[in-house]
């Protein structure tokens, strides 16, 4: 059994546990879509991550406090910010991502393993304005069938991959955001080289691509941003900084002009 296999176990069992809570929808003040935020920004965008722990690295940051952190990369100019709500594998919760949506005027995405519907609805209600969907997670009809629940919400989707076959099903549902992953999550393994190998097959134009996922220097983004992609997705290097915005200004690199090469 996969690590995997594993989470969606135990998240089979949270969705039965959904389904039975009521959902409380609040107004939230409308914020602008991440699509609109990254398009033709001249420098690398970065979705800034709350991740306290994470069961390939165990703890990261447990006490830190998610307002104070989302405040920060709101400050520091991240284009969304991911905030992990699985309790039993990454220590997030529901109630970090609604105190973070009351702190925060940037997109945020909801950053969890996804299976059912409800979970979507929770999301949107706790003031999410992207979901994740892990391609690797799902079966082609789920995928289909979250994505379009998802965008009939007005919810913005991250379609996440990790090798070609699942790159072909995303394909699939012409997502507008896709998201390599560099880190394998049935061994965790990191390879940066995913993204140079997937990126290279993706030849719609518009594409949103986030490289996800083992950034840490300077050299790490502008390998990504070579490979094509135009976000970065953030967590264990921004946790560990002591200096948010030095280490935004480190990442956001200049962007290479489209058309140039
Ligand atoms: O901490 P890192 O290596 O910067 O990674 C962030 C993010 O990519 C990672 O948390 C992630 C990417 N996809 C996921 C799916 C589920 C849980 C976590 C993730």
């Amino acid at each position: 059994m996969t690590f995997l296999d594993k989470i969606l176990t135990e998240k089979a069992k949270e969705v039965a546990k959904l389904k039975t809570k009521t959902i409380e929808q609040k107004n939230y003040s409308p914020v602008s879509t991440f699509k609109s935020r990254v398009k033709g920004a001249a420098h690398m965008n970065i979705i800034a991550e709350i991740k306290r722990s994470s069961p390939s690295k165990g703890a990261i940051h447990m006490t830190v406090d998610p307002v104070k952190q989302a405040k920060q990369y709101e400050q520091a100019g991240a284009a969304a910010i991911s905030v992990l709500t699985d309790e039993p594998f990454f220590n997030g919760s529901m109630d970090d991502l609604r105190a973070v949506r009351e702190a925060v005027a940037i997109p945020i995405l909801c950053k969890d393993f996804i299976i059912d519907p409800v979970q979507i609805d929770h999301a949107k209600a706790a003031g999410a304005n992207i979901i994740l969907l892990i391609v690797a997670a799902l079966s082609k009809e789920q995928f289909t069938e979250l994505y379009n629940y998802a965008t009939n919400l007005d919810l913005e989707v991250l379609c996440e991959v990790h090798n070609e076959e699942e790159l072909k099903s995303a394909l699939e549902v012409d997502p507008e955001i896709i998201g390599i992953n560099n880190r394998n999550l049935k061994t965790f393994e990191v390879d940066l080289g995913t993204t140079d190998k997937l990126a290279s097959i993706i030849t719609k134009q518009d594409a949103i691509l986030i490289s996800e996922s083992g950034m840490k220097t300077k050299e790490d983004v502008i390998r990504a941003a070579d490979a094509g992609a135009n976000v970065i997705l953030v967590g264990e290097t921004l946790m560990r900084s002591d200096n948010v915005n030095e280490t935004f200004k480190q990442l956001q690199i200049p962007l290479p002009v489209k058309g140039a090469k």
